[in-house]
């Protein structure tokens, strides 16, 4: 078992506790649609094929022909998964989708979603993004009270909750929110029935999620809603982006269309700012802003904060790159491209050991020496986590003929783990808890380094900053996590200081 794990029912088959309690792991994907005109199994597909940076160890959908339900889940990449042939098997009116990252529950088959439970109703079927802090109080709850948990996520529980409540006689939408008053922590949902689907976000709305509408039918003149984790979920099937589900509302879809319901008494918006920074495409709009440009403004900002004398500005692809250009246009040194990627090399941050991390930096990323060659170099990322990727580059940068090397980060120092589904690592693997910025420069053997502030972050969002999270730079939590689980984790810190 992993040292401290607060899940003590949870085993990790083919993974040694070593390899486990290192796996850096990431936000999921969930898609929604009801559309009885369409092949909603094969919308769900390319919605989740959009959402795959979200998540990689599996997918799945669950499609509900009036009744019936029908599932297909495996390991793998959403192109792993499905074919024609599965996705044929597949019929119905309405889908849920999921591509997941596990953060409770280990990476097997069992734990992969949509999760589908039966209830007096019919079935539901439960796609999550997010991660429950009252895992084990929840977990306790539904067993004493006979639940048959066939998995180990927080994701199932919240599908068991609501189950609970529907069997007690409350009807889909009363036993869903009393049952959502039940969990505790980050979930943004869709949950298929055979009605209708739902659409949540807890009070916080740490998770994103948001709401599409697509002309279908023959003449296309039937407008559907659909529900994704991203809008680049949305433009994959020519869905509009109509807004965000608020953070503490619910909103109910079915064949007469939308209802919204606000299902508890004081949300307070706490988007996770690192979603906006690396985590969501750039491609995407959260809270109808273009995440390329924020982040081309936090390269802005950046370059206000820590001008450097040099030649060119590079990126770290992918995610590092409008922060570069952003630097670039501020501080008038040309932009070039000095690392090509190659695009079949997922995020190496998500890797689930160390080493495979070291070879998949250097598999994905290739300096360009005719560019790079005797020049003063400003390479730009958008967050130094470990520190893997940097020093890696740093190295393959002087190979490549660097004269000097400058690196320039479009986030502050990321000094906290994350409770709230990205798993940042225990805090003892985060470089820039235990290092300052010189003593990270000196490690990653640049000429300098350094990082956007917080305020810089926060100002380039144009909103208010207590709309975010941004624990992980501050170590300021806005959902209280519980003692264990945060001994899990916040290592190196007293955990009464949190
Ligand atoms: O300090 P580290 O632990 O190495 O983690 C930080 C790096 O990981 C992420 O990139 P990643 O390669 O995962 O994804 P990307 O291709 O989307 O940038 C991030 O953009 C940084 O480059
Ligand atoms: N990253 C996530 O959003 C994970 C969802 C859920 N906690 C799981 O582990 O399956
Ligand atoms: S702790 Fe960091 S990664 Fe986690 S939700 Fe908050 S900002 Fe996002
Ligand atoms: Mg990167």
């Amino acid at each position: 078992m992993i040292p401290n794990d607060p899940f003590s029912c949870d085993d990790y088959p083919g993974m040694s506790d070593e390899a486990r309690i290192d796996k850096p792991e990431e936000a999921c994907g969930v898609f929604g649609i009801l559309a009885p005109e369409e092949d909603v199994a094969k919308l769900t597909y390319f919605g989740l094929y959009a959402l795959q940076h979200r998540g990689q160890e599996s997918a799945g959908i669950a499609t509900f022909e009036g009744d019936r339900v029908h599932l297909h889940k495996e390991m793998g990449l959403v192109s792993q998964v499905f074919n024609e042939v599965i996705l044929k098997n597949l019929p119905g009116n309405l889908a849920v989708g999921h591509t997941r990252y596990s953060t409770t529950g280990s990476s097997r088959v069992v734990n992969a979603q949509p999760a589908v439970v039966e209830t007096r109703l019919g079935s539901l079927a439960l796609a999550h993004n997010g991660n429950l802090v009252n895992t084990a109080v929840l977990r306790e709850e539904l067993l004493e009270s006979n639940c048959n948990l066939v998995s180990t996520t927080d994701s199932e529980l919240i599908a068991h909750a609501i189950a609970e409540e529907v069997n007690a006689g409350y009807d889909w939408l009363e036993g869903a929110i009393r049952a959502f008053h039940r969990c505790r922590g980050a979930f943004s949902l869709t949950i298929g029935t055979p009605v209708g689907i739902m659409g949540v976000r807890d009070p916080n709305g740490i998770r994103p999620l948001v709401i599409g509408t697509i002309d279908t039918g023959e003449d296309g003149r039937t407008k559907r809603y659909v529900l994704s984790s991203e809008t680049c979920g949305l433009d994959i099937i020519g869905a509009e982006y109509l807004r965000d589900v608020e953070p503490g509302e619910l909103v109910w879809i079915t064949d007469a269309g939308l209802a919204s319901f606000h299902w508890t008494q004081q949300p307070k918006r706490k988007l996770c700012i690192f979603e906006m920074i690396y985590f969501a495409r750039p491609d995407s709009i959260m809270e109808g802003e273009s995440l390329y440009s924020y982040r081309l403004r936090l390269g802005r900002h950046l370059a206000e904060e820590s001008p450097i004398d040099a030649d060119i500005v590079i990126g770290v692809p992918d995610s590092g790159i409008p922060a570069a250009i952003g630097y670039s246009q501020t501080s008038g040194i040309p932009y070039a491209e000095g690392l090509i990627k190659n695009r079949y090399v997922g995020r190496t941050f998500i890797q689930p050991t160390q080493k495979m991390r070291e070879t998949g930096i250097r598999m994905k990323l290739n300096p360009l020496k005719d560019v790079l060659g005797g020049k003063r170099i400003v390479i730009v990322d958008d967050s130094i986590v470990r520190g893997t990727t940097s020093r890696k580059l740093v190295k393959a940068l002087r190979d490549a003929g660097a004269t000097e090397v400058h690196m320039r980060i479009s986030s502050p120092p990321v000094t906290h783990p994350c409770f709230y589904g990205i798993d940042t690592d225990s805090q003892d693997q985060l470089i820039a808890a235990t290092k300052s910025v010189a003593e990270i420069a000196k490690q990653i053997d640049v000429d300098s380094l350094a990082y956007l502030s917080r305020e810089g972050m926060l100002k380039a969002t144009g909103e208010d900053p207590q709309s975010f999270c941004s624990a992980c730079f501050t170590g300021d939590y806005p959902i209280s996590v519980p003692e264990p689980v945060k001994r899990s984790k916040l290592i190196l810190e007293k955990v009464a200081s949190v």
